[in-house]
């Protein structure tokens, strides 16, 4: 069969876009996990972070179903919605649209550029939730934030928080920040363990100034990426709790691909709500002839590169500067 795809990136963490509304597919669950699996290897002649399979909904304008590179369904995806959303909107000529996604029905509005003529999408992130049991992380607690978990450091303050995929978020000096360990602690909670049985995406934090953070995360299905919107957002969210930042208050998060911002609302004592604004760049389209069986042997009939990249790299220039200034100066 024939399959067209978008190449896309939100901060640097980069997806392939299939349209399941204008194309009839009808892939199986295994077809999306072996697709997933196949053309996301980074060996293979595309390579990505994950898959954004994008369908028509009953209640939205669409709906959203992503997969992680190796081949695991995620209940939500920050950077991707943002791709999904300007692909949605552009399709129906619209601004603002809502997107299905496993969990919730989440806005996505067209904004100002967030660097000269970046298409920029601000997408909501929700809902927040605390709860361990449902995370799910096995300790003897109701909820963790900033607290020692000895089981994986003895030294490191963890927050766990599902917006809703589950994440675990550690606010770090940069000596951790170039250290191993989040990769040790990453490949733990993520490999055969009774702490996250379903694995959990692992985040670093570097508060730089007020108002601004740096965030790394190894994503669950994945390992590092460039950048995780909705740990981003998440993050965020644990700066705003622990003073580091403000509520109501943009928050500039820099990161491995280049920066977003983040909103956090607090709209109750327990209850949150987080606005993710950044770039959904385009870098090419593609057709592909491929056995659904034996996706690995797929072939690239034609490939279109759009020329947005370019102007990415100079929001990425800049972000790397401030990181690094800024980072400098403090140490
Ligand atoms: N990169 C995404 C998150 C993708 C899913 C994640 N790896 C999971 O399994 O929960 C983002 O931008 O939020």
């Amino acid at each position: 069969m024939q399959i067209s795809l978008t190449k896309c990136h939100g901060s640097g963490n980069d997806f392939l876009l299939i349209d399941e509304i204008s194309n009839n597919y009808f892939f199986t669950e295994e077809d999306r996990q072996n697709l997933s699996i196949a053309l996301c290897d980074r060996q293979s002649k595309i390579g990505a972070d994950g898959i954004l399979f994008v369908l028509k909904s009953e209640k939205c304008d669409a709906r959203m179903r992503v997969f992680n590179s190796d081949g695991s369904e995620a209940s939500m995806c920050g950077n991707g919605l943002r791709c999904v959303g300007r692909f949605v909107c552009e399709l129906f000529n619209k601004e603002e649209i809502v997107v299905e996604t496993m969990k919730a029905d989440l806005a996505v509005t067209k904004t100002n550029p967030i660097f000269a003529e970046i298409p920029t999408f601000n997408v909501e992130i929700s809902p927040v939730l605390f709860s361990l049991e449902k995370l799910p992380m096995n300790i003897d607690k109701n909820i963790l934030i900033n607290e020692k978990v000895p089981e994986i450091s003895d030294r490191l303050l963890f927050s766990a928080v599902a917006v809703p995929n589950p994440h675990l978020i550690s606010v770090v000096g940069i000596e951790q920040i170039v250290s191993n360990e989040q990769k040790c602690i990453s490949e733990t909670v993520n490999g055969p363990n009774n702490l996250f049985p379903d694995g959990v995406n692992v985040s670093f934090v570097h508060p730089i100034d007020k108002g601004s953070i740096y965030v790394r995360t190894f994503e669950r299905g994945v390992g590092f990426t460039n950048a995780c919107g909705t740990a981003m957002s998440a993050s965020s969210l644990i700066t705003c709790l622990l003073e580091l930042n403000e509520f109501e208050n943009e928050i500039e998060v820099y990161n491995n691909g280049g920066k977003v911002h983040c909103l956090v609302h607090k709209e109750g004592e327990t209850d949150f709500q987080i606005e993710l604004i950044g770039n959904a760049t385009y870098l090419y389209k593609s057709d592909l002839e491929i056995d659904v069986k034996k996706p690995e042997d797929f072939l690239i009939i034609n490939k279109t590169e759009y020329q947005e990249e370019l102007q990415y790299k100079e929001l990425q220039q800049h972000a790397k500067e401030m990181v690094e200034g800024k980072i400098l100066l403090s140490r």
